[in-house]
């Protein structure tokens, strides 16, 4: 925010850099009102906490070609020369052949590359290394076990080398996320949402919002603290009013993707389910390519789920066999329909099977049946839910042609073309057009990572926006009410978006009262920094 004009009227303007918010006053040479970025000195970061030097095998356990070992801390240049001798000057990012010995035994444990990567300009923000062994066990847990013998390292904890990125600013919370994402994505789509997210496209978006409410909270601030003196500009909450109202529609535009990328993130529950004997496993194990579920003319087989993850088009798919709905004396059998009913609930899409052969002989009647069917089979709040069933005529090999001409003329209009599927499990007739229809389905239930703003990923997201939005309707209940509440609602909002990208909590305190780095952390705070701002200008006009 910059105070400029005459010292009887303030003029407010906001500046907001990369690392937050910062009040210059015209009176303090510009120079040194600046905000220094957080990761702008060249030594590398050391968080406290962080002292140890930490090392770990960053690939993956089990035989393999090539092992990498990181190294990471103060202590990462030492480990480097002890393990293979070097005296020189350590050229970073560059990859040197070195025979790797254990530094007291002096035994040749391994011929590898070793990499330097001088802080700050490596992941965790701190001088690291890296050995390229040979990934045999003997080999990595020698490698290993020379590191631990030296002096002040240790082998890193769970997820330990990320949390230090975090810490030194390398990446935010989302962008962690993202990482975590990408490492585990298995289908197309996931890799593409991960690494937009590991990118910061999502954290962009969030700070972009972070920085509008601080523009806000900063003017509602000083409304507050000066415009009975008119020292301030006239409109100012007008254009609070305005801003957040925008605000407010953009998080609930980005709320109400119907969890596209939540899904696409962790996979689309699809449930199979209908009658027993309908054919549900027959069409679990062609989905699957493999016989994972019990098939047999035996009504009742299947009792437990039996769960598939599967990559359908790029988009992931969690598939569900469940049992045969009916009524049953068996006490197993009958908490078997509980649990298929109960998945039934929670799935994204059900693919509801019928026995073609159970269908009654006059095709005009068939639509009738199958709405009842669905009834049955459907939780009575997702009946009318369309995009979220579909249905399959399963065994048409068991019926003749003119039969399924009959029926698919009849359906025509009751159901809509993508709605139903006519397969048969045994001869695969059908089975590509079923395909076809269940990739659109799913297509369609998750987020395009390639098209527009990025998707939010996780409920973690979902609730910190949700109460962002109740936050900024505080912002309007007070407004004509009382101003410092309203406001509260803004710094509530503010806080809310901050812990998604993990910046709330990690707001640094101001380097002078001309300065605050990041985000005010209270209204208090902000007033505070208001008042120096301007009585410094004021004293010296
Ligand atoms: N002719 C024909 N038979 C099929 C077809 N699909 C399944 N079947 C047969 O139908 C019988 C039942 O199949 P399942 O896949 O076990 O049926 P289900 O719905 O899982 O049965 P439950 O688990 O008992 O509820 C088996 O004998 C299958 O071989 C099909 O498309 N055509
Ligand atoms: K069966
Ligand atoms: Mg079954």
């Amino acid at each position: 925010m910059t105070f400029s004009g005459c010292c009887r009227r303030i003029v407010l303007c906001t500046n907001v850099t990369r690392s937050g918010v910062y009040l210059r006053c015209p009176v303090v040479p510009v120079q040194a009102c600046r905000v220094r970025p957080l990761c702008s000195s060249s030594s590398p970061v050391v968080v406290p906490g962080c002292e140890d030097t930490i090392f770990a095998l960053s690939s993956g356990r089990g035989r393999c070609g090539v092992a990498v070992v990181r190294v990471s801390g103060a202590g990462a240049a030492g480990a480097l020369r002890a393990l293979t001798g070097l005296k020189r000057a350590l050229i970073p990012r560059t990859a040197l052949l070195r025979s790797i010995t254990h530094p007291t035994s002096h035994e040749l444990l391994d011929r590898g590359l070793v990499l330097w990567f001088p802080g700050p300009q490596s992941f965790t923000g701190e001088d690291s290394a890296e050995f390229h062994i040979h990934g045999g066990p003997a080999v990595i847990n020698g490698v290993l076990q020379a590191l631990g013998s030296l002096p002040g390292l240790r082998p890193a904890e769970a997820g330990e080398f990320t949390r230090r990125a975090f810490h030194a600013g390398k990446l935010d919370l989302t962008e962690v996320e993202g990482l975590g994402d990408l490492i585990h994505a298995e289908t197309e789509g996931q890799r593409r949402q991960a690494l937009r997210q590991m990118a910061g496209d999502l954290s962009r978006l969030y700070n972009d919002w972070s920085h509008q409410l601080t523009h806000c909270l900063a003017h509602m601030e000083a409304f507050i603290d000066f415009s009975e003196g008119e020292l301030i500009e006239d409109g100012v909450l007008n254009q609070v009013d305005s801003a957040v109202s925008k605000l407010q529609v953009q998080i609930q535009k980005h709320l109400s993707d119907e969890r596209r990328g939540e899904r696409l993130r962790s996979g689309v529950q699809v449930v199979i389910a209908g009658s027993t004997n309908a054919g549900k496993s027959s069409l679990f194990n062609l989905l699957c390519q493999r016989p994972a579920a019990i098939v047999s003319p035996i009504a009742g087989t299947t009792r437990d789920v039996v769960e598939t993850p599967l990559d359908i088009g790029g988009f992931p798919v969690l598939l569900s066999d469940t049992a045969g709905l009916r009524e049953t004396d068996d006490s197993v059998e009958r908490e078997g329909v509980q649990r298929a009913l109960k998945r039934v609930d929670e799935a994204d899409l059900t693919l509801v099977v019928v026995d073609s052969t159970q269908l009654p002989q006059e095709p005009q009647m068939v639509p009738g049946f199958l709405n009842h069917y669905l009834d049955n089979v459907l939780p009575k709040e997702t009946q009318d839910h369309v995009q979220q069933r579909l249905l399959i005529l399963n065994k048409s090999d068991l019926l003749l042609n003119e039969h399924v001409r009959l029926i698919q003329r009849a359906l025509s209009d009751a159901f809509t073309v993508a709605s139903v599927s006519i397969l048969s499990c045994s001869t695969r007739e059908g089975l590509a057009e079923f395909l076809k229809l269940l990739h659109e389905r799913v297509k369609t239930m998750c987020a395009d990572p390639l098209v527009g703003s990025p998707s939010l990923t996780q409920t973690r997201h979902r609730t910190n926006l949700q109460k962002s939005v109740e936050a900024l309707r505080q912002y309007h209940k007070y407004r004509d009410v009382d101003l410092a509440l309203s406001a509260e609602g803004l710094r509530l909002g503010l806080v809310c978006l901050g812990r998604i990208t993990g910046k709330d909590g990690l707001l640094k305190e101001p380097r002078d009262w001309h300065l605050a780095e990041v985000v005010p952390q209270s209204v208090r705070q902000a007033r505070l920094i208001v008042a120096v701002c301007a009585s410094s200008k004021i004293d010296s006009a």
